[in-house]
């Protein structure tokens, strides 16, 4: 199969699809795979790097999209990338489609195939391509978040592991998923006082048992959060239902009962958010203020680690991406259950119920498409 990798497009997005490594693996199992010259700049990886691991290296976007079998990228393609995918041609990135009516509508126009890492499921009922980003991202919330406390951020001058003295910052975190694991496990290092909350009896369980007595996991209801968010310096949200828009847990009138300077980190900003007040930001921009609360909502937050995420990346995404060169995608799916749950346009329906319910477009079931 003719594998292209563009270079990453959207503001300070600095991953690319795939590393020189999985380029030589690829390489190996006798594919052809075409590289757009600095694709790789962000994570120190050169135009050389990638032809000594047998890529080809093009000039521009539009010849990796007008060769390219499958197009393998890191965020959901922007409006100039659309345009350029062709029917029957694959698309292999994160879309998130739940709180983007006009990518959705763009893909489904293009005929394209396209998979998004944010649904591929596992036999455990986890999301394997979302989970290492997760993690990142997950970590860099406590950090940035950290960072938006301090004056110069916005924030109302607290540090998170106070002194001997004075208390630390309280830190609330909603979902006890992969982010919000991470994050208040960052959190806890840090030395805040840290409150997670979740309504999954069994993420409830292992986050008990984690983190004994170094946080408190607190069943999630309307009440308990509008209670803890009054006293919060750091909210950090990180809910998921996969693939559907994220649920709205904090209102604009809850909002207005937080302290001024206190700082949200809505991670789950790219399903749209879990604030009602919430609208994405970017790496140049990140935070904004509502109601003398901070807001830091950048939906490519791994981006700005760029090695450390498109390692990890790589290190879920390619056995996937080496499936579906060697066999097509319609056999790698019949083969394979996790990878058409990925599934979610297909050449020009869209293929996944959750997206379909959040954009009011109607959907086909994916297996309808093998
Ligand atoms: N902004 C960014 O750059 C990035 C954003 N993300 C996003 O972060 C979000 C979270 O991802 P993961 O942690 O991997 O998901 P996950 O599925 O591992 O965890 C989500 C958790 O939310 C819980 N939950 C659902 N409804 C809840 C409620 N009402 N109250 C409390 N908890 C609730 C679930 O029980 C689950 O434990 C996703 O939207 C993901 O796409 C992930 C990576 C990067
Ligand atoms: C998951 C996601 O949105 C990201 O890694 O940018
Ligand atoms: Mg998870």
């Amino acid at each position: 199969m003719l594998i292209g990798v563009p270079k990453e497009i959207k503001v300070h997005e600095y991953r690319v699809g795939l590393t020189p490594e999985s380029v030589a693996e690829l390489v190996l199992d006798g594919h052809q795979i075409i590289v757009e010259t600095g694709a790789g700049v962000g994570i120190g990886a050169d135009d050389a790097q990638y032809a000594a691991s047998g890529a080809e290296i093009v000039a521009d976007a539009k010849t990796v999209f007008a060769r390219a079998d499958m197009i393998v990228k890191v965020k959901e393609p922007q409006a100039v990338e659309c345009a350029m995918l062709r029917p029957g041609q694959i698309l292999y990135t994160y879309l998130h489609l739940a709180p983007d009516p006009e990518q959705t509508k763009a893909l489904i126009k293009s005929g394209a195939v396209c998979i998004a890492y944010e649904t591929v499921t596992d036999a455990y009922g986890d999301l394997p391509l979302l989970t290492p980003m997760s993690q990142v991202a997950g970590r860099l919330a406590t950090q940035v978040g950290a960072t938006a406390l301090q004056k110069v951020g916005g924030g109302r001058g607290v540090l998170m592991g106070g002194v001997p003295g004075v208390a630390p910052a309280k830190v609330v975190v909603i979902g006890g998923g992969d982010v919000g694991f991470n994050a208040a496990q960052m959190a806890v290092g840090m030395q805040a006082d840290v409150t997670i909350l979740d309504r999954n009896n069994i993420v409830m369980e292992r986050l008990n048992y984690h983190f004994e007595n170094r946080a408190k996991v607190v069943r999630s209801t309307p009440a308990v959060l509008a209670e803890l968010i009054k006293t919060a310096d750091l909210v950090i949200g990180a809910v998921l239902i996969p693939g559907a828009a994220a649920p709205k847990l904090i209102t604009r009138e809850m909002l207005s009962t937080m302290m001024d300077g206190s700082v949200i980190v809505d991670v789950a900003i790219d399903q749209g958010g879990c604030f009602e007040t919430s609208k994405p930001t970017t790496h140049a921009d990140p935070t904004y203020v509502v109601d003398g609360v901070v807001h830091y909502c950048v939906a490519n937050m791994p981006g700005a680690v760029a090695r450390t995420s498109t390692y990890a990346l790589n290190a879920a995404t390619l056995g996937h991406a080496k499936k579906i060169a060697k066999l097509g995608w319609k056999e790698a799916m019949r083969e394979d259950a996790h990878l058409l749950d990925g599934l979610n346009v297909c050449e020009g329906q869209l293929t996944y119920a959750a997206v379909g319910e959040a954009l009011g477009i109607d959907t086909v079931d994916a297996a309808s498409c093998l």
